[in-house]
């Protein structure tokens, strides 16, 4: 060990007693709190016979300040115990114009030494912490809020600490990043996404701390890391704005609840709370009032992949169209100047001009057609009044607002979604099953129009909205996200891994929906081996993609007599997973019925079906569908089924690509027949 090494591993030492002095004096003052309350409570109760309204309201307040500050207390005791486990991952020594070099130490929480008034460790979210991902050697700068602050980086350090020992520390004098970097990646999964805050990369970094984007669109490939920068990036905001954004006012929109679990640690290892959660489903069911039922989007791509249906395909295409978002609006427009039909009304012996009932009508036009009625009828009431000089009576009010909507041609807002297709001349485009089970593809469409013609709100308490997986989004549902959230936005995605081709988006066309967006794209991908990319790029090529140099064995691809030697052959799989110190295996088929036939054979302790319906992400054997495995990643992957019989269409194709993708270190292709052409090896 080398005297630096040595200083190193004393300063360490050193930090590690502040912090368990600081975590006693937290819970001395703990222990003080709890007393205090406890004797204030006593006191209460002793003399409330006393006590007068005014005073109970102030001893309640004082008993409430004093459990949130024992609860703030907790929650401090809480970040110090994480930081004694790694109180640290980097160094920087930063020389400001003449002054001599300080180091600054970052880790993922603050830490104040309250005596001695002094930062021991910068929360990687300060601003100074910045020169850390932004900066080699040499001069550098870094922004706070009062102005940018330049000097020079003299020595950057990493370190890996866990469980209070220093594994490592590496010096840079070039790029150390790559270094740690691959030391990271090269371990094995882990049950739930984790922070990556001693290895963010510059790129990742400028995401993430990016303050001004009202709206910013990732497209990054397969593993570049939107996810985790997204998550990052909420982390980072959270921290900035901590006085006018807490946890509570983001919201997640995920593709399903097993996701949603994968990703729930992230924010908590952060010191955050966890960030509310909701599915696309569920956000319609709550838009419809529950009042229709639906067709889900994973028994939308389902049905895609059990049969090629061309009208069901037709549907979904033009729904997901721009041509379609903006035919509504021109429907809108049309409703809004032909279906209003004013006569005179008569309301006793006065008659209503019905030129008087269509100029309010127009002069509301900033209110949803169909909530005008009420406002319409008020002013026709005013009218009468003033002309027949008398009070109205209650029938003549009544029938005055029953009179107004009549006017108008539909009532409700499915017929006339119905009477859109009879305008644009497709009445074939709408299919309603069984009454009114709607498709999946007419979901948000309905919706939209139910925004424009009766106004929603009640999401008006969201302050960030994050939408992963974009590209399984239509512009119809972005249109609904930008007229239902009006706070900023980052949405991420890739369009190569979507699951429906006939319904992607990519970052271009979410730019149509939302102008003011910034668009990022990162090219560099994290998760997989450069052999496992470079297969995968057999299926889905993107000349961009910049693997990182980490190598692993060649994915294989193995052929059987028959699907039954295939399970057997997987079953062996598994057994030789359960010994290889690996922690996860992800066996990720096309389609639910062929992930059930799997798991029928290779069912065995700490194999676990995903569907669906599962809310929870485990460690261990996965069998699934590419569907639902996306956004998680896996040690090894096996893709059983790989035949040409199974993977023939464009939505199969795309699948095949997500389920590759998920692998981390080890991929293997199992098939009987013929090989599916998607891998594009001669035959
Ligand atoms: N800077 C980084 N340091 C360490 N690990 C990283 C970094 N960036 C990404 N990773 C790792 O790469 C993997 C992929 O990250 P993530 O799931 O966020 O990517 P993604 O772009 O959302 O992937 P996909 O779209 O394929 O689901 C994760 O294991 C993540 O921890």
């Amino acid at each position: 060990m080398n005297a630096t090494e040595q200083e190193e591993r004393e300063y360490l030492e050193e930090i590690k007693e502040k912090l368990t002095l600081a975590i006693k004096r937290i819970d001395d003052a703990v222990r003080q709190f709890s007393d205090e309350l406890r004797q204030k409570k006593q006191y209460i109760h002793e003399h409330q016979s006393g006590m007068d309204d005014a005073d109970m309201v102030a001893a309640g307040q004082s008993i409430d300040r004093m459990a949130f500050t024992g609860e703030a207390a907790v929650g401090r005791k809480r970040r110090l115990l994480k930081l004694i486990q790694s109180p640290y991952f980097g160094r920087i020594d930063f020389a400001a114009p003449n002054q001599a070099a300080v180091p600054v130490y970052i880790g993922v929480h603050s830490f104040l030494d309250e005596r001695q008034r002094q930062n021991l460790i910068y929360d990687w979210r300060a601003p100074v912490s910045s020169l850390f991902y932004d900066f080699e050697l040499g001069d550098a700068t870094y922004t706070t809020p009062s102005g940018p602050i330049q000097g020079r980086i003299e020595l950057k350090r990493q370190y890996k600490i866990r469980d209070g020992r220093m594994e490592f520390m590496l010096d840079s004098d070039v790029n150390i990043h790559d270094d740690v970097l691959q030391r990271e990646l090269a371990k094995s999964s882990d049950d739930k996404m984790k922070n990556i805050v001693a290895t963010i990369q510059r790129d990742q970094n400028a995401v993430i701390r990016n303050e001004e984007a009202s709206v910013m669109v990732i497209q990054g490939v397969a593993g570049s890391g939107k996810t985790s920068i997204a998550l990052h990036r909420i982390a980072f905001l959270l921290y900035r704005f901590r006085d006018t954004i807490a946890a509570k006012d983001i919201l997640i929109i995920s593709p399903n609840k097993v996701f949603a679990d994968y990703i729930s640690n992230v924010l908590p290892e952060l010191g955050e709370e966890h960030l509310p959660e909701m599915g696309m489903e569920e956000l319609a069911a709550d838009l419809l009032d529950n009042r229709f039922t639906f067709q889900t989007f994973f028994e939308q791509v389902s049905a895609l992949l059990e049969q090629h249906d061309a009208a069901f395909i037709e549907r979904i295409r033009f729904k997901s169209s721009f041509e379609f978002l903006s035919q509504l609006n021109q429907y809108l427009l049309h409703v809004e100047n032909n279906y209003f039909s004013v006569a005179d009304l008569r309301v006793g012996r006065t008659v209503v001009p019905g030129v008087f009932i269509q100029q309010k009508f127009k002069a509301y036009h900033r209110v949803p057609l169909l909530k005008r009625f009420g406002q319409v009828a008020n002013d026709v009431r005013a009218y009468v009044r003033d002309k027949a000089d008398r009070k109205l009576t209650g029938g003549e009010k009544a029938a005055i607002g029953e009179g107004i909507p009549r006017m108008f041609r539909f009532s409700n807002v499915l017929d006339l979604y119905r009477d859109f297709y009879r305008w644009l001349g497709r009445p074939e485009l709408l299919r309603l099953n069984h009454g009114l089970h709607l498709e999946y593809a007419d979901v948000f469409a309905l919706i939209y129009l139910r925004i424009r013609l009766e106004g929603l709100t009640g999401y008006d308490h969201v302050k960030h909205l994050l939408v992963d997986e974009m590209q399984d989004y239509t512009p119809v549902q972005y249109a609904v996200l930008s007229r239902l959230f009006h706070c900023r936005k980052t949405i991420l995605g890739d369009v190569s891994q979507t699951v429906n081709p006939y319904s992607a988006s990519s970052a271009e066309t979410i730019e149509r929906v939302f102008p003011q967006a910034e668009v990022v794209r990162l090219y560099r991908s994290y998760r997989s081996t450069i052999e496992i990319t470079s297969f995968a790029q057999r299926i889905t090529p993107n000349p961009h993609i910049i693997p990182l140099e980490r190598h692993g064995p060649e994915p294989s691809v193995v052929h059987f007599g028959s699907p039954d030697e295939e399970l057997a052959a997987i079953r062996q799989l598994v057994t030789n997973f359960q010994g290889s110190g690996l922690h996860s295996l992800g066996i990720i088929c096309k389609t639910l019925r062929q992930a059930e036939q799997a798991h029928q054979v290779l069912q065995a302790a700490g194999v676990h079906l995903l569907t669906e319906d599962s809310t929870t992400f485990k460690e261990g054997v996965i069998i699934t569908t590419a569907h639902l495995a996306k956004g998680l990643e896996f040690d090894a992957v096996v893709v059983p089924f790989a035949s040409a019989r199974s993977y023939k269409t464009e939505v199969d194709k795309s699948m095949l690509y997500v389920a590759c993708t998920r692998a981390m270190h080890q991929l293997t292709l199992t098939y009987s027949g013929e090989l599916t052409p998607f891998l594009g090896f001669a035959k």
